[in-house]
């Protein structure tokens, strides 16, 4: 726990007027708490048994004033501690998010897209209430604690040992129901996890499911998840409320004690009605902070929990390092010497030997799996190479910074990612919105004349999934968000492989017609689009085996060939 607060307390210092007012609440709270039960003693002697009428006229007033400060104190303390637990969730919610977007794309391969989404909504969550409401409840219970065992310990020092003799007692049974707390609900926010994991993969291949009339198969994985969590919640409720019945039998003991041995006194005349009932009144109210505090230091585990997974997230650092240089004029050739990449134990690529140059067209073609991807992934960082090197001219694009490296990519893909917006705001996407350039690249990519035909032209808002466009349509607004980085490298990766042989070749033409300012790549299935590169490489099982002009490999690579016919089929 003293950790936890530890990594809070930085943040604390934004909020010194947040934490003055409910500080001054939280002493209101206490302070009144304390104040009722001191006025029973005034209540019981001065009112009803030295018949005091002054007194009578006095007592209501002081309990309103004492319940009114109570209210107003319990009022400012919400307030401010829900702003201060709110804000610093709502930083951490940011950094976390920030963080972990800066994380190799490993990472994201690795993890569940769900895990991630429960981390940095539920977790978060948890903590909420532990920074700032629970620390003040912590504050505000001690605080009434210790002005009641004042209080207590004023009335009668001999009563007060028999009354609060039990709680080093209680301090045994108590922690060993936090640990099992805290072990409980790490497992609970993992079994929350795998159900937030389980509805983001339903939602993403909602028609796959449907297509295989798979509703029933997921619904009922999905219980199975939703009743480990159950289970291990109800789990967790039993253990937390444990601790009122344990607290209140261990109370109850004292007060049969407080009540023989005080009852006693007042039957010899050595204490007062009053004396003894105010005693016993702040004995009673002493036990509801004590409890609360227990309960608290068990809901503080799940936050804890909570902390433990997001740090462990944060511990997380990138390994593809940013280079320092943030510009690069022209890239005149780019070469690949002696590129491997191992992906874990898996060589995906070998010993690559490759030289692309300005205006051309370098198609990557092969077999499924022979690294063709792999060798794009190096290009753009998302992987480091196991050994050997990629330069851009004279540079080594490690050194290059990502931002500026990824500036000068564009890569198109065989899924396109459309996004809820405008076809300006698609096309412009990452960079600044300039609707000429938007036209510019539309053109040509051979899309501005479909997107003319749209009710709001360029600034028709597309839907998500651009359901509102077709497979070609799609593919070209891709094209010119690539074409609008202006970049000095241009990646094709399967870009055509859905599209029919009418979009096909437009597509083809249009990289016929940009590809003299850049270096372009094209991987390919279909041979036919690749037909007028420059050079074709040709993978096998990571390694590229011959190199050269469709006619060349034609006549020369049996590869090649088998894979030409094999298209050709
Ligand atoms: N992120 C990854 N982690 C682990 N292994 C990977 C990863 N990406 C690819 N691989 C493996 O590396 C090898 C090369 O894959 P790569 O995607 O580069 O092939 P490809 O030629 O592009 O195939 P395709 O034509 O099917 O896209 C394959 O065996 C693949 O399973």
């Amino acid at each position: 726990m003293r950790d936890f607060f530890k990594q809070y307390s930085p943040f604390y210092k934004n909020y010194i007027l947040q934490i003055f007012y409910a500080f001054i609440g939280i002493l209101l709270v206490a302070l009144a708490t304390a104040g009722t039960a001191y006025a029973i003693q005034p209540l019981l002697d001065d009112i009803f048994i030295n018949k005091n009428i002054q007194m009578l006229y006095i007592m209501p007033i002081i309990v309103v004033a004492l319940y009114a400060a109570k209210g107003f104190g319990r009022y400012i303390q919400a307030y401010f501690v829900s702003y201060i637990g709110q804000d610093i969730t709502r930083i951490v919610r940011d950094r976390l998010f920030s963080h972990v977007l800066k994380l190799d794309l490993q990472f994201f391969q690795k993890t569940h897209s769900g895990e991630l989404v429960s981390r940095i909504v539920n977790d978060i969550n948890r903590i909420q209430s532990a920074v700032s409401g629970y620390l003040a409840e912590i504050i505000r219970e001690s605080l009434t604690i210790v002005v009641l065992v004042a209080l207590v310990i004023y009335r009668s020092p001999e009563l007060a040992f028999y009354g609060l003799v039990v709680l080093p007692l209680a301090v045994y049974p108590l922690s060993l129901l936090a640990k099992r707390m805290k072990k409980l609900s790490f497992k609970s926010q993992e079994s929350n996890s795998d159900i937030t994991s389980s509805l983001t993969e339903s939602f993403n291949n909602i028609e796959i499911i449907k297509a295989n009339n798979t509703e029933n198969i997921e619904a009922k994985k999905f219980s199975v998840f939703n009743m480990i969590f159950f289970k291990y919640n109800m789990k967790a409720v039993k253990t937390n409320e444990l601790t009122s019945p344990v607290m209140e039998i261990l109370g109850a003991i004292a007060f049969g004690a407080v009540i023989f041995v005080g009852g006693t006194h007042v039957v010899n005349g050595e204490l007062t009605t009053g004396e003894f009932s105010s005693f016993i009144a702040a004995l009673f109210m002493l036990y509801t902070p004590i409890k609360r505090l227990s309960t608290l230091y068990n809901k503080m585990q799940d936050a804890i929990a909570a902390n433990e997974r997001i740090n462990s997230i944060f511990s997380i650092n990138p390994t593809i390092i940013s280079g320092n240089l943030e510009k690069i004029d022209d890239i005149k050739e780019i070469n690949f010497t002696n590129v491997s990449l191992k992906y874990g134990e898996l060589e995906a690529l070998k010993g690559i030997n490759l030289n692309a140059k300005k205006g051309e067209i370098v198609a990557l073609v092969g077999d499924s799996g022979g690294g063709k991807s792999s060798l794009i992934n190096l290009l753009i960082r998302f992987y480091d190479v196991t050994s050997g090197e990629i330069k851009f001219d004279d540079t080594n694009i490690k050194d290059l910074s990502l931002k500026t490296l990824r500036e000068n990519i564009s890569v198109v893909t065989q899924r396109v990612y459309i996004f809820n917006d405008t076809v300006a705001a698609n096309v412009a996407y990452g960079e600044e919105l300039d609707d000429i350039r938007v036209v510019e690249a539309l053109k040509k990519a051979h899309a501005y004349e479909f997107i003319l035909q749209l009710k709001h032209g360029i600034h028709a808002v597309l839907d998500e999934f651009g359901s509102n466009l077709s497979g070609g349509q799609r593919q070209r607004i891709a094209i010119a968000r690539a074409l609008y980085k202006n970049p000095k490298i241009l990646i094709l990766d399967e870009a055509t492989s859905a599209l029919d042989n009418k979009s096909e070749s437009v597509i083809s033409e249009v990289i016929e017609e940009v590809k003299k300012d850049r270096i372009t790549f094209v991987i390919a299935h279909r041979l036919s689009t690749i037909k007028n590169a420059s050079k074709i490489a040709v993978f096998k099982a990571g390694e590229i085996v011959d190199t050269g002009t469709q006619d060349e490999l034609l006549s020369r690579c049996e590869e090649y060939q088998r894979l030409y016919n094999s298209a050709n089929i």
